[in-house]
């Protein structure tokens, strides 16, 4: 978004919903974020493995952070709204009110969240089928997607969820259906998450062959038959309810949206580094990878043409950038991971005391702990014996095995501080090791990439940006906004409101004024 010949005071409000929080920023038309505000929302895990979250406690978090980024500023200068959401699947009935996703009946509970692995025989069985759709999903469909929840739905919960449901959301489509009324789905969730096809729509064999022909018999209805682009502007703008929830003006334009990987893949894969003596400067922009690194880890290269990479995701067409091909690879918990290994082991309590009197982050604290305990050797070199598998939650990329689980090799009878900052250090390597290991995958099926973009919560930590630049062996980029994810999304409420003819108009002209970037 750039100033251009736009009067300066029109501003866009984005709402990013990750998996632990709700966060919302005001962007002006140079892509600069002048408020932002988070907020936690709520997660149950009534089993291993079953993960879910409540529509009407995220719908009310966003309500917050949004009123809180436009305290001061007059509503008639905000122009469009934007959301992106984790990929999880919200339920509700005929009447949109929620429905249980869970034996308990507890319709508050109304949320499959996406690392949910409840449905491995269902996707098992999917996989099986061989269907052609599978192609376009790396070859092998994830549990983390919606198809094999859907049917869990239908075997396990057929009386008091699937019988009753009226409307399946992705989390993205239900924050813009719940801000205008308009069920309309973006084509970032249907065809990254649902087996949509941008070329040739829904697939009536694939739903047959799995059981789900209701589907098909009502046209799609609950599952979308009405998809726009990414951006696109949403009926008739805010509802008059909606709009006194967030604290804004009816009618303001508001998006089609997009998954919270693909925003802050939005937000960065087109900035502009020039000056910085990159390698990606002068080259296209397929030479790039964004990396939204939060609770998970998301890859996200783009193509001109199709690139089928086994085990990573996609190719998926405009799902992302418009006419490009999109591959996604994936470690289905990165963050999740590094605060598990943190906050589990017997010396947190102390580092929690230490961190607190310092007033450091414990990351900050381990961070500065491994330099003094590193001594003269390079920090990476505390773990010539002990490593770690980070597949705890299952290979998303390159290996396509949500079964897969963790390990750790070369641990002593010791436990104090110093075992943790170094647990710590292994763990964070061994993520990078698996970003090498999806690069890899990637170019050996035709992509060439020269430079990382890193964004999310994790780019935040210097540590694990360190050990992705050194493990990856590539320049790691990081713009200058730190909540690039944020900007994704009023990128979107942008193009929606009509400033701006599309997200690519947005992305070029307004990240080219706004960031700048460093090569670590
Ligand atoms: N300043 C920081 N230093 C180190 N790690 C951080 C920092 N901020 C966030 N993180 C880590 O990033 C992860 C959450 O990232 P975030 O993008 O907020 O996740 P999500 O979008 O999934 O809710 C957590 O594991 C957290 O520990
Ligand atoms: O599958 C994904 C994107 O396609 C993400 O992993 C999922 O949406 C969770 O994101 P986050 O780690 O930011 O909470």
């Amino acid at each position: 978004m750039s100033g251009g010949e736009q009067k300066p005071e029109r501003y866009y409000v984005g709402v990013d919903v990750g998996t632990g929080s709700v966060r919302a920023a005001l962007v002006d038309q140079s892509g600069v974020l002048l408020a932002f505000a988070d907020q936690p929302i709520k997660k149950w895990e009534p089993q291993f493995n079953h993960h879910e979250q409540s529509s009407e406690d995220i719908w009310a978090a966003c309500c917050v952070v949004t009123k809180k980024v436009v305290q001061g500023i007059d509503l008639n200068q905000i122009r469009g709204l934007g959301f992106d959401a984790t990929c999880s699947l919200v339920v509700l009935d005929k009447q949109f009110r929620p429905l249980p996703v869970n034996h308990e009946e507890d319709s508050h509970r109304n949320v499959i969240m996406w690392l949910d692995h409840r449905a491995v025989s269902q996707v098992n069985r999917i996989n099986e089928t061989k269907h052609s759709v599978l192609q376009y999903v790396g070859g092998v469909m994830s549990v983390e997607m919606q198809a094999p929840k859907l049917l869990w739905l239908k075997e396990n919960l057929r009386e008091t969820c699937w019988d009753k449901a009226g409307h399946f959301f992705d989390l993205p489509d239900f924050l813009s259906w719940k801000a205008t009324g308009v069920t309309a789905r973006s084509l970032c969730s249907l065809v990254c998450k649902w087996t949509y096809s941008a070329e040739r729509g829904w697939d009536d064999s694939f739903w047959k062959m799995i059981g789900l022909e209701d589907f098909v018999a009502d046209n799609y209805s609950k599952i979308g038959n009405q998809v726009l682009p990414p951006g696109a502007s949403l009926g008739n703008g805010l509802t008059p309810e909606a709009a006194r929830d967030l604290g804004l003006l009816p009618g303001i334009a508001v998006a089609a949206s997009l998954i919270d990987a693909h925003a802050g893949g939005l937000g960065v894969i087109g900035a502009d580094v020039k000056g910085h003596g990159l390698v990606c400067e002068g080259q296209p922009v397929t030479s790039r990878l964004a990396v939204i690194c939060g609770t998970s880890s998301c890859h996200m290269g783009i193509s001109k043409d199709p690139i089928f990479v086994p085990g990573v995701w996609g190719p998926y067409f405009s799902a992302m950038v418009p006419g490009f091909w999109l591959n996604e690879g994936g470690q289905s918990v990165t963050g999740k991971l590094i605060d598990h290994m943190v906050e589990g082991h017997a010396a947190f309590p102390e580092l929690q005391v230490k961190a607190t009197a310092r007033c450091q982050s414990v990351y900050a604290y381990l961070n500065s702990h491994l330099d003094l305990i590193k001594k003269a050797q390079p920090v990476g070199f505390l773990t010539v014996d002990l490593h770690v598998w980070p597949d705890f939650h299952g290979n998303r990329s390159p290996l396509a095995d949500l079964t897969l689980k963790g390990m750790v090799t070369g641990l002593k009878l010791s436990q104090d501080l110093d075992d943790l900052a170094i647990l710590y250090l292994a763990t964070v390597q061994a993520i990078a090791l698996g970003t090498r290991f999806i690069i890899e995958a990637m170019e050996a099926a035709g992509h060439s990439i020269s430079t990382l973009f890193l964004c999310g919560g994790l780019s935040k930590n210097p540590l694990f940006v360190q050990m992705h630049a050194d493990i990856t062996g590539m320049p790691v980029v990081l713009s200058q906004e730190v909540e690039s994810v944020l900007v994704g999304a009023a990128i979107l409420g942008a193009c929606a409101s009509g400033d701006f003819a599309s997200v690519q108009v947005c992305e070029d002209q307004g990240l080219k004024d706004s960031k700048k970037y460093k090569d670590k």
